[in-house]
């Protein structure tokens, strides 16, 4: 693994309710290089609040600590809101399952594209319009400038992913979290999608944070997997040894993976008798 570019000791984030606080990650400790390292677990294990935690997008009701949260040089925990923004439209990136909620039907594609841009840099507009023509042709879009001034109803899924994938790398970020980026997906456009995502990682040398339900997946694009169970680490494994994973939980995860039958559906919680 290379220098880490993000490490997490012992967070834990719980929620208030009438019964005294909830706890939902407890302990959870990581780290990233230039790699795609792999959270997976059954619904509800605190993936993508693990995900969102890092980025600083959870909700104020949440208690969030750690005894270390760096991204690069930065001590995340003494961020202001105008910190994280700068640092998410930079250093960060995210990556959400569907396109059709995160891309605005009222703005064409190219603004969209060019926003982190627009915000963080100072660059002119012609420049910003070469940048993301590139980056359009970058993940493969073909006709760029036709997708640059389409709107996003225009789109395929698959299209409109592309998208947010060119308008999350815009501006090079360093690590990238991607919460289920292709559940919305059918098989095919699924592989590539991640082939793309993997190929980028490698060419930028970035770190991607792939979080995924689907461990036959995870399998073939990731380096190393962190498997969550109830809001703890509960394994960590190369990707290529999962077949092979030693605790009974993981083993029913890779077991229970989805296939074209159930794609689309979440992975199921295990009762308390399964063994850890
Ligand atoms: N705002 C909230 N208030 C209280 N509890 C929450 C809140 N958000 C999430 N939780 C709880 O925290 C736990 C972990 O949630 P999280 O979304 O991280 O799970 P996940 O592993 O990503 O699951 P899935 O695969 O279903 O997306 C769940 O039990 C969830 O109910």
């Amino acid at each position: 693994m290379t220098e880490p570019l993000l490490s997490i000791d012992n967070l834990h984030i719980s929620f208030p309710s009438d019964a005294g606080p909830v706890s939902v990650v407890k302990s959870v400790s990581l780290t990233v290089g230039q790699e795609i390292v792999a959270i997976v677990g059954e619904s509800g294990s605190g993936k993508s609040l693990t995900g969102r935690a890092v980025m600083g997008l959870l909700t104020r009701r949440a208690d969030v600590t750690a005894t270390r949260m760096t991204f690069q040089d930065t001590d995340l925990q003494t961020l202001n809101e105008a910190g994280w923004s700068r640092l998410r439209g930079s250093g960060m990136g995210l990556i959400l399952q569907d396109p059709k909620f995160s891309l605005n039907p009222a703005h064409r594609v190219g603004r969209q594209v060019e926003e982190a841009l627009l915000l963080h840099t100072r660059l002119p507009a012609r420049e910003r319009k070469e940048r993301a023509l590139d980056m359009l042709d970058k993940v493969g879009l073909p006709d760029p400038l036709r997708v640059y001034s389409s709107y996003p109803a225009a789109l395929s899924g698959g299209m409109g992913q592309r998208v947010m994938i060119a308008a999350m790398l815009i501006n090079r970020p360093k690590l990238i979290i991607a919460d289920e980026p292709t559940s919305a997906l059918d098989r095919g456009l699924q592989d590539q999608v991640l082939t793309l995502l993997r190929s980028l990682t490698e060419e930028f040398g970035m770190g991607l944070i792939l979080i995924s339900h689907d461990l036959q997946q995870v399998s073939r694009y990731a380096d190393r997997v962190i498997v969550m169970r109830r809001g703890e680490i509960v394994e960590r494994l190369p990707a290529s040894e999962l077949a092979q994973a030693k605790s009974a939980y993981t083993r029913g995860l890779w077991a229970a993976r989805p296939s074209a039958a159930t794609h689309g559906t979440r992975l199921p919680v295990f009762e308390e008798e399964t063994p850890a």
